[in-house]
């Protein structure tokens, strides 16, 4: 049995995203396409087989230890398990920026049930691993299947897809948005018709739209004037409910040209979309 890994806990970006009803839960039915970055988080298990449990090396700022998706994701395992398992300590190299809306706290946990099911030898199937990380949050079931995907209902229904592995220009206005406030806004698109694309969509996902991104640039002024600027390069979009923004380019190099000339005091990063997760890649490297 290996005792230490360290796994890519990449980013997503929704190429678009569509509103298309509500549940009557409240929770909003969408439409949307995920594609990953080949840029993350890195996260570092190492069994401790003479210290049971699961602990953090370094909490996150503002969220409280059991609250973090990485120990949720790994109690949920135990839970499930039918045997006493090893000790695990967790550390985080953190890089995405949290409620950015690139999913950063879902890959966190989707690479936790997929690293220490790798580390632990549970040999839980990915539709296993994927109903475990719904409980944990909407992005999770994509993140531990590692395929780009059209997703429906609250985005747990995945079809793979295939958009080309454009370069991204990815922009952090100095804002931070909450999810549940943007869902909540009366003035939210919530009847966008739904859309059929075709299996495995290898087209342009710039002809689609994000529906959150009139009432975010009308609630956060910094948003908007990102988005323009932005814009004036080529296609630009939110992702999720922001508050990140991204520009799509064909080249490594036409992207770092935007990326020199923003504006001064925002950050973000460029990046590289990849249809299969950078997790999926380095298991497989493992295996
Ligand atoms: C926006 C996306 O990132 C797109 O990929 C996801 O749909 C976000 O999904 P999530 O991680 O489950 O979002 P959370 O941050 O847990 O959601 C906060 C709140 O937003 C609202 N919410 C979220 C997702 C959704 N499809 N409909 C909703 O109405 C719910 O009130 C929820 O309590
Ligand atoms: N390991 C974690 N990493 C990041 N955030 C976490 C983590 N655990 C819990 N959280 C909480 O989850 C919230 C949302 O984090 P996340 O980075 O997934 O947001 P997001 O990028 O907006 O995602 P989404 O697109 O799914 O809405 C954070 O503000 C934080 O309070």
């Amino acid at each position: 049995m290996k005792t230490s890994i360290t796994l890519p806990s990449p980013a997503k970006l929704n190429l678009f995203l569509h509103i298309v009803g509500r549940r009557p839960d409240g929770y909003h039915e969408l439409q949307t396409l995920f594609q990953f970055l080949d840029y993350g988080d890195d996260l570092t298990f190492t069994l401790t087989p003479d210290q049971p449990g699961v602990r953090l090396t370094e909490s996150l700022p503002g969220v409280a230890e059991e609250d973090n998706l990485i120990i949720r994701a790994a109690n949920a395992l135990i839970d499930q398990a039918r045997h006493p398992l090893p000790g695990v300590t967790i550390s985080i190299d953190k890089r995405l920026p949290m409620g950015g809306g690139l999913g950063g706290g879902s890959s966190n946990a989707a690479t936790t049930l997929v690293g220490l099911n790798h580390l632990w030898e549970l040999n839980l199937s990915a539709d296993a691993l994927a109903d475990i990380g719904l409980g944990l949050g909407a992005d999770v079931p994509v993140f531990v299947r590692g395929h780009a995907a059209f997703g429906e209902g609250v985005g747990e229904q995945l079809t793979p897809a295939n958009p080309p592995e454009d370069w991204f220009v990815v922009l952090k206005p100095d804002c931070s948005i909450n999810t549940g406030k943007i869902f909540s806004e009366e003035g939210l698109t919530r009847d966008t018709p739904r859309i059929k694309i075709a299996p495995a969509f290898e087209g342009d996902a710039s002809r689609y739209r994000n529906d959150c991104e009139d009432v975010v640039r009308k609630l956060y002024p910094e948003v908007k004037e990102s988005l323009d600027w932005l814009t004036q390069f080529g296609p630009a979009r939110l992702t999720g409910t922001g508050a990140c923004i991204f520009g799509r380019f064909p080249t490594e190099s036409a992207a770092r040209i935007i990326w020199e000339s923003k504006p001064s005091g925002i950050t973000g990063f460029v990046a590289r979309g990849v249809n299969i997760s950078p997790l999926h890649e380095k298991l497989t490297e493992l295996n």
